[in-house]
């Protein structure tokens, strides 16, 4: 089977992580507004909360902050709620967008004292632009080149001061001349299901939906510990429970609601359960090479190694080993087969990819 021959292949997946268009326009609406309502990441919510303290309280500009983990854990979030607090304006960007050390230069030359820069992928920024950052970000100055080769000039330009909060994925991409320059570094880490249930009641709260415990506990189960994900389930459980049920999600509603949308019990979507059957029944668990298992599911090797493995890997049901991608034995009890050499022969109730 191929993604591309089905509903909208990888591209269109509910438990994807990054934000789709609907995503952005709906998560202004559900963003916590201050660390009190921000749920889970106690740590860096408690040691976030002294750093910003301790600026007010000195009537100062926060420490430089950055912030790593995956897509959708509220790295956005924390940052809007850091500006809040600190009674600041927010301006955000992306590595991305700043190819030129100019663009940075034109960014950093118009914020107000005070003010909070948010720079999302941060690690993806070009080299002179970072270069300029590490000495914006420590004297508040940058230095313009005016025109080029030997009769290029530095033009010095002070800033005011201004608190940078960076995003990455891993705080182990950047180098550490831009790392060392944070004063505060929170890594955050996936949620727990009760936390996804506190994300999910809040959300529902926002959304207008009647939502029972189990309905919260049904959809926090199947949303990876990332509330991008928990917010976009409930969006389509509450379609759901409003076309097919009287609206109200039970957890029987949000249950029969997922496995419409093929977000299996542990939040495992299509393309992730064709990956593993096919690990499993086809080559008994592995070890197989990821282009041999790319083949058997008729994806492309990318797809199965960016999409779908980290997943699976992080839920302790696939490992890369220097042999192939081999199964666990978590793997074979959640597709309900048996391993070869335990009494059966590897096989599935269903066919290879059904759920
Ligand atoms: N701790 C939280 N409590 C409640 N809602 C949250 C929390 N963290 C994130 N969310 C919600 O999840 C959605 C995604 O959050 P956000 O955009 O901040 O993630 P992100 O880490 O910046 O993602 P990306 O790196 O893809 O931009 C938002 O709608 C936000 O309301």
């Amino acid at each position: 089977m191929n993604w591309d021959e089905t509903d909208g292949g990888p591209d269109a997946r509910l438990v994807d992580s990054s934000a789709d268009g609907e995503d952005q326009a709906i998560e202004a609406a559900l963003r916590p507004k201050d660390l009190g309502e921000f749920v889970g990441q106690e740590r860096v919510r408690e040691q976030l909360d002294l750093v910003l303290k301790a600026a007010r309280q000195r009537g100062g500009t926060a420490d430089h902050v950055l912030l790593s983990g995956a897509p959708g854990l509220g790295k956005t979030t924390l940052s809007m709620i850091i500006a809040a607090e600190m009674g600041a304006p927010i301006r955000i960007t992306s590595g991305p967008a700043i190819q030129h050390a100019g663009d940075l230069a034109a960014i950093l030359s118009s914020l107000t004292e005070g003010e909070v820069l948010f720079l999302d992928e941060i690690h993806r920024m070009s080299r002179p632009a970072e270069e300029m950052l590490y000495m914006a970000m420590e004297d508040f100055r940058v230095d313009v080149i005016v025109g080029k080769g030997p009769g290029a000039t530095a033009i010095p330009l002070e800033l005011p001061p201004f608190t940078l909060v960076g995003a990455t994925t891993r705080a182990g991409l950047l180098p550490p001349p831009l790392r060392d320059r944070f004063g505060f570094t929170g890594h955050m880490e996936f949620y727990t299901a009760p936390e996804l249930e506190r994300v999910i009641h809040r959300s529902a709260r926002l959304l207008d939906v009647e939502i029972e415990a189990p309905g919260a506990a049904e959809i926090a189960g199947r949303s990876r510990g990332t509330p991008r994900i928990a917010n976009r389930l409930l969006r389509r459980v509450r379609d759901y429970a409003q076309v097919k049920a009287d609206g109200v999600i039970t957890s029987e509603v949000a249950g029969r609601a997922l496995d419409v949308y093929d977000v299996d019990g542990r939040g495992l979507d299509r393309l992730d359960r064709a990956v593993l059957t096919a690990l499993l029944k086809l080559f008994g668990g592995g070890p197989v090479g990821l282009s041999t298992l790319a083949v058997a599911v008729g994806e492309e090797r990318e797809t199965v190694e960016e999409v779908a493995e980290p997943f699976l890997v992080r839920e302790g049901l696939l490992a890369r080993t220097p042999r192939g991608r081999v199964a666990t034995p978590a793997a074979w009890a959640h597709l309900g087969l048996t391993p070869p050499g335990h009494g059966g022969a590897g096989t599935a109730q269903g066919d290879l990819f059904a759920g």
